[in-house]
């Protein structure tokens, strides 16, 4: 390839009219540096001209992104962010646009506690889905804020606007597998968004006390069966579960230094009405209705694979539960001021079901048969089961799940049949 003169270095590399001008435009430069002064008057614009645009970027992300800042934007915070109840919390919810998230913000929200949502709309799964439980949750009174956890200036404003109580933390990179495709989404949503969102709160005014949520997935090889609290969770299987592992170890330094009050949650592969598209229950379905194949993992010597499938409400009532027990942080001036809590709960459902169960149990709902390819379990990050012991919660504030998942996924497949319909097609990433 020909190398490129200085002067055509300076050509945008657009095709277009603006080749056709490029002899006039190489004359009116040469014409323009003749002189040195002129130069010299020239570099100054420059320079100028690239302070103006460097205080302009730094002047806030409100300037670039419509999504957040303004006056409306403020006034829809402090509107959602109100409290409706005696002794009433306002909680921060991030993650708020996704499956666990829109669940606990319109439960808070219909109690009378003040919620402003936070979620960064991401491709991850049909961002249409996103957008339809935002919808619903707008309908409630709930704002979500367009952003990215790792947008501290955003979070700095929230903060002076609203003076949350809580903050229910439940954005992230979920998804087991997935992480071996695109390994850096996990980092930078749980690691570094937790470190910036963690940054914040420490330096709020008043510190809020922060719930948040790691993942089963942390017990990793453990086959010490139920999974407890204090089990061994070195070992994880998969880089979401190191994630999710480094988190519990994050927030506990910030609990250490800065006496925010923390609460850690390991949910239980958490499935019903409006969930993740992603996961096996909702993307069997689709398949099963498509007629299409669905592809059934088996652990070593062909032993099914289990999940403790737990139902949505019954992880909302986990996360009111932990809102309504946390005590307060006790840091002020971003400084410690004595001890605060720090807390680590599983949420299952204490009863695992096969993943070839669960098949059985959606075929039965959908009344269709589904076409199955058994394969032995890749290496791809998956545990052989889980299976959660919930004593610790049910005795901190009577965790109690109900949903057995027979009547779960009936109330799923209801869900799935009336916002999609049996026909579907090819809408649903
Ligand atoms: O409990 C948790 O901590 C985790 O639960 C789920 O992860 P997972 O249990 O792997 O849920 P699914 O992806 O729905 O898989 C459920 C079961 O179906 C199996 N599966 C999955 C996909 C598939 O095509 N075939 C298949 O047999 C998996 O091996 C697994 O045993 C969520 O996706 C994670 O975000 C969450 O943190």
């Amino acid at each position: 390839m020909p190398s490129m003169s200085a002067e055509e270095l300076f050509l945008p590399s657009t095709p277009g009219k603006f080749k056709d001008k490029s002899h006039s435009m190489q004359r009116q430069f040469h014409r323009c540096f003749a002189s040195t002064s002129t130069m010299f008057l020239w570099a100054l614009f420059l320079v100028a001209l690239t302070a103006a645009y460097l205080s302009f970027v730094d002047s806030g992300s409100k300037y670039f992104n419509t999504a957040w800042g303004g006056i409306h934007w403020e006034k829809q915070v402090r509107a959602s962010a109100q409290i409706h109840r005696t002794n009433g919390f306002s909680v921060l919810v991030t993650g708020a646009a996704g499956f666990v998230g829109s669940h606990v913000s319109l439960a808070l929200r219909k109690r009378g506690d003040g919620v402003v949502g936070l979620d960064n709309f991401n491709n991850y799964y049909d961002p249409a889905l996103k957008n339809a439980r935002k919808e619903l949750l707008n309908a409630h009174g709930v704002f979500i804020v367009e952003g990215d956890v790792n947008d501290a200036k955003m979070l700095a404003r929230l903060f002076e606007i609203a003076r949350f109580t809580h903050v229910m933390h439940l954005a992230a990179q979920a998804g087991v597998r997935y992480a071996m495709e695109n390994p850096h989404s996990y980092i930078h949503s749980n690691i570094a968004g937790l470190v910036t969102l963690l940054e914040a709160c420490k330096i709020a005014e008043p510190q809020p006390s922060i719930v948040w949520a790691s993942s089963s997935s942390v017990y990793g090889l453990n086959e010490k069966a139920p999974f407890s609290e204090s089990d061994r969770t070195d070992r994880p299987a998969s880089l979401y579960a190191a994630t999710k592992k480094a988190g519990e170890e994050i927030t506990h330094t910030y609990n250490h230094i800065y006496g925010l009050s923390i609460t850690g949650l390991r949910f239980f592969t958490v499935y019903g009405p409006w969930g993740r598209p992603d996961m096996a229950y909702f993307s069997f379905t689709r398949n099963i209705l498509q007629g299409k194949a669905i592809t059934v993992y088996r652990g070593k010597n062909h032993a099914d694979l289990a999940r403790d499938f737990t139902y949505i409400d019954d992880i909302v009532k986990g996360c009111v539960g932990s809102l309504d027990t946390a005590k307060k942080s006790t840091g002020s001036g971003g400084k410690k001021r004595g001890p605060a809590q720090f807390r680590i709960f599983n949420l299952g459902n204490t009863s695992p079901v096969t993943v070839p169960m669960m098949v059985g149990i959606l075929e039965k709902h959908l009344k269709v048969k589904a076409k199955k390819n058994l394969v032995d379990m890749p290496g791809n990050g998956d545990v052989p089961f889980t299976h959660a012991n919930i004593s610790y919660a049910r005795k901190e504030f009577g965790y109690n799940p109900t949903t057995d998942l027979q009547t779960g996924l009936k109330k799923f497949v209801k869900w799935y049949l009336s916002y999609y319909g049996y026909n579907h097609g090819n809408s649903v990433k």
